[in-house]
């Protein structure tokens, strides 16, 4: 296979408006993007089309290796994982089920039939439960978690079916440090497993070793978007996030400040 992810001349207009204009982005083999945008700037419509929700008004869409309109789209997003940092009516739904189920749940859970579980899918569980390092957290009810390990099991219940692709939108907001770290932890364990991740996010530190690209959104188009060291400047991120800002990188992780000028603005 080759591209996971290809946008030709992508724009998705609604109500007159053009919320997407013009995409070209390809996302290859082994490597792993951050989605980086002020609100409003158009992640969350750039992943509805990635995930088949939104059919573009003009442009062609490929991901891993079906093109949008020749493609069978529940086949398609049985390959792709997406885990929300919003507590949905989804994860209310999960209260009172124990950890090791719900991650077992994962399995079925694009498929939406309920099939029997194997001795295979337990120990699958078991496993992810290990190398995510949730076993300390089996048997305990969803409703009993904290928010940081709320968002690991799901993200552990999302590795079920082994997808080829896995989308993370906002997995650390509310999060405090300690909790952020933990599950900027799982993106080790996430990329080992021939998963390619869509890391989308309002703060560059999220963008740990294993992010390797960054796509920078601004009202709706692209400012940059290539190979994290090139893009996260400062011109470009205080372009992006229409403020002066400055990147400092530690560790080849990137750190942003706000400018002095730009607090003045306010
Ligand atoms: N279905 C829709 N109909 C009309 N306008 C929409 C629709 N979906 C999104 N928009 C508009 O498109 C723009 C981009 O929205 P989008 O949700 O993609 O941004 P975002 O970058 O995900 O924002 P946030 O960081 O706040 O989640 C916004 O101005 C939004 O109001």
């Amino acid at each position: 296979m080759g591209e996971i992810i290809s946008f030709k001349a992508v724009s998705w207009r609604r109500n007159g408006q053009e919320i997407l204009s013009n995409i070209h982005w390809s996302m290859e083999q082994d490597e792993h993007w951050a989605i980086l945008g002020l609100n409003g700037s158009g992640k969350t419509s750039l992943l509805n089309i990635v995930t088949g929700y939104q059919f573009p008004t003009a442009g062609e869409v490929a991901v891993l290796g079906n093109v949008f309109g020749k493609t069978n789209l529940p086949e398609l997003r049985r390959e792709i994982g997406f885990v929300s940092s919003s507590l949905d009516r989804f994860s209310n739904s999960l209260n009172h089920e124990t950890v090791e189920d719900i991650v077992i749940s994962g399995k079925f859970a694009s498929i939406g039939l309920y099939e029997e579980v194997s001795v295979e899918d337990v120990e699958k569980a078991e496993s992810l439960l290990t190398s995510l390092r949730l076993d300390y957290l089996k048997g305990k009810h969803f409703r009993l978690l904290s928010q940081g390990e709320k968002r690991r099991v799901l993200i552990a219940r999302a590795l079920m079916s082994n997808p080829k692709l896995l989308i993370l939108d906002e997995p650390c907001t509310g999060l405090d440090v300690l909790s952020r770290e933990e599950v900027l932890f799982l993106m080790k364990e996430i990329v080992k497993n021939n998963c390619h991740l869509i890391y989308v996010t309002h703060h560059i530190e999220e963008l740990v070793e294993e992010i390797t690209h960054a796509l920078l959104l601004r009202d709706g188009r692209i400012i940059a978007a290539g190979p994290k060291r090139e893009v996260l400047t400062d011109d470009i991120l205080s372009e992006t996030f229409k403020t002066p800002v400055s990147v400092r990188w530690e560790e080849n992780r990137p750190w942003l400040a706000v400018k002095k000028e730009s607090i003045l603005r306010f």
